[in-house]
Formats: structure tokens, sequence, C-alpha cells
């Protein structure tokens, strides 16, 4: 066990991000009324390279005249190997008002990736007076971004969130796939004549996560392309959720319920978690570090396996 105690991710609901390309402004009504907890302003890979500089007006005006009510605003910013990055982060911070929480970086490769932004950030709202601090989200997509993972959690303090980018981590790879997440056909495994189909994308996942834990960092599983595959979305969101992940994309609005619905513990694991807590307060109070409950042992562990679960709800219920 370390002496270093484990920080908590940021207290806010993150099931689902709803990303909407900066160039079709008659999306963003539709995102605000949407149920995500999260909203994604694209500038980056969903707009083409004539339209950057429209987007990030249309980014703008979004988010000073639309009613996004609870939801946390983030807008992605393009990547550091391209032209567009700083004016995207200088125009959208001079531009837009205080109801922009974050900017997000993509296919982050290093910590001094997430450096040059938060430098940048901290000398705008220096100028600009501005008084919340912007968060950071960064994307890990490419080969470097997830060799260097660690560095890049602990790399600022304006760091809330990190998704896998599926689709970019796949090509960064060399993945022999044009599918964006979710199982892929030549991935499996081959015994007495049947296929039993693999995770490639599970141990990007755990890597990610881990750092997440250690730094205090809300772990996000990123898109999913096949938006008609209601049970393809569930089954990788399933996956990540079990893994420690807090929430996945939405590249369609019917992403958005199924995001939640995986996201949000149900209540019968609700009621076993807080069943759990009180078995073992009544464990302590007789002087015993275990209990059985419903047949299988529950020890200290189970109370902090149980406190995530609650914890989770909790955040959502006061949402
Ligand atoms: C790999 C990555 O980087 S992923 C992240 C970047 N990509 C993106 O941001 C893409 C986001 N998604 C989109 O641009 C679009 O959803 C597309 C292109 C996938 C599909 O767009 P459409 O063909 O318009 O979808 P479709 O016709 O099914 O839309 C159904 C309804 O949802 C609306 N809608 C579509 N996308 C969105 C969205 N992202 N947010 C809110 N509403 C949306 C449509 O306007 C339409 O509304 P209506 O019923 O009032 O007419
Ligand atoms: O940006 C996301 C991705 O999957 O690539
Ligand atoms: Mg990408």
């Amino acid at each position: 066990m370390s002496f270093r105690i484990q920080p908590a991710a940021p207290a806010r609901p993150n099931r689902c991000q709803l990303f909407g390309p900066g160039s079709r402004p008659a999306l963003f009504e539709k995102m605000a009324a949407s149920a995500a907890d999260v909203i994604n302003l694209d500038l980056e890979d969903s707009v083409a390279p004539a339209d950057k500089p429209q987007a990030r007006k249309n980014i703008i005006e979004a988010i000073n005249t639309i009613d996004w009510g609870k939801k946390y605003l983030s807008v992605r910013i393009n990547g550091l190997d391209t032209p567009f990055w700083y004016r995207d982060v200088v125009e959208v911070l001079e531009g837009a008002g205080d109801r922009i929480d974050q900017i997000m970086i993509p296919k982050v490769g290093c910590a001094a990736d997430v450096y040059a932004v938060d430098a940048l950030v901290t000398a705008i709202e220096r100028n600009m007076g501005r008084t919340k601090p912007i968060s950071l989200e960064v994307i890990i997509e490419t080969a470097a971004g997830i060799a260097h993972v660690e560095e890049i959690a602990a790399s600022s303090p304006r760091l809330q969130a990190m998704s896998l980018g599926a689709a970019d981590f796949a090509a960064s790879m060399g993945m022999q796939t044009t599918g964006i997440g979710g199982t892929q056909e030549n991935y499996y495994m081959y015994r007495d004549g049947a296929k039993y189909w693999s995770d490639p994308w599970h141990w990007a996942q755990t890597a990610i996560v881990a750092a997440c834990r250690t730094h205090g960092i809300l772990p996000v599983d990123g898109p999913f392309g096949d938006f008609s595959d209601d049970e393809g979305f569930r089954a990788q969101a399933r996956r990540s959720a079990t893994l420690g992940m807090v929430g996945k994309w939405a590249i369609h609005p019917k992403q958005v319920a199924l995001a939640n619905e995986v996201f949000t513990p149900s209540e019968q694991a609700v009621t076993e978690a807080r069943e759990i807590l009180a078995a073992m307060e009544e464990a302590k109070a007789a002087g015993q570090g275990a209990a059985v409950y419903k047949g299988r042992l529950v020890d200290i562990a189970s109370m902090r396996q149980a406190e995530v679960i609650v914890r989770q709800a909790d955040i959502i219920a006061a949402s």
C-alpha cells in the first residue's frame, strides 16, 4: 500500500459527452436540450479546415446566447500539430463569457502538450481578468499518448477528465480496422471450431483508468461510431463502466440515453451497496472485520467498493 492517498475525481456527473460540429450551429439548441451531462462543441475533426474560422464564431455565439442549463460546457480545440489550435484557444476564451467550463485537447502525446495549452489559457485568463478557472480534458488517441498516459494524467491541476479516442487511436497504432470502438471482427480467439471475440480496447482503457485514478481524474470512453447499433454501444459502455470509466461520448443524440442508462448505477446496485455498508457497520460494531451478505463474504474492501457506487449515485442525485 502506498503512503500516498488516492485523490477523488471531480464530483460532477460525466455519464455522457454529446459532441456536435462547430460548423453545424443548427444542432446547438438540440444539444442544449439533450440529457447529456457534458457538451463538446467541436472545432477539430468534425470541422473542415476551411470552416474553422466560422466554427469558432458559431461556438462563441452559442456559448454566450444559448441556455445550457447545468451542462458542463466544453470546446474541443484542434491538435497541437495544426496551425489552428492557438487561435481556437485565444478566440474562444477571449470571446466567450464565463459559461464555458472546459477546453478539450485532442491527440495529447506528452505532458508538455498540456503544459503549452495550460500556459496559454493562464495568460488569457489573467489578461481578461477571468475569475472562473477553465478546466482541461485530454484525449488519449495516439501511440505516444498511451505510452505517456501516466505523465499526462499528472500534467496539470486543471486536468479533470481523460477520454480514449478509439478512431485516431486505431489509426496511430496501425490497427487493421475502420470501425470506431466496439467489437472488431478479426480480434478473436479460436477453439474447437468456435470464435470467441475479445476486446481490443481493454488494455488502453485499463491504462487510462489506472492513470486517472492515481491522479484524481475522470476516465471516459470515447466514440462508438455505429450509431445504429444500440446493443453494440451498450456492450462497449458496460465493459467501460465495469473497468472504472465514468461515462462515454455520444456522437449522435440517440446514444445519450444509452450512455446515461449504463453509467447511472441501477437502483438494485445502489440498494445492495447501501446494504453492504450497513452490514459492515454492524460487523464493525461487533468487533468483526468481515461479514456474510447474501451468502458471500464482505469485508472492509467491500465497503470501499460499495462506496464507489453510492458516491456515483449521490453525485448524480445532486446534479
Ligand atoms: C471520431 C471523433 O472525433 S467523434 C467526435 C466528432 N464528431 C462529431 O462531433 C459528430 C457528431 N455527430 C454528427 O455530426 C451527426 O450526428 C451525424 C453526422 C453523425 C449524423 O447527422 P444527421 O445525418 O443529421 O443525423 P440524423 O438525421 O440521424 O439526426 C436526427 C436528429 O438529431 C439531430 N442531431 C444530429 N446530430 C446531433 C448532435 N450531435 N447533437 C444534437 N442533435 C443532433 C438532427 O438535427 C436531427 O434532428 P431533427 O429530428 O430535429 O431533424
Ligand atoms: O477523437 C476521437 C477519436 O476516436 O479519434
Ligand atoms: Mg480523434
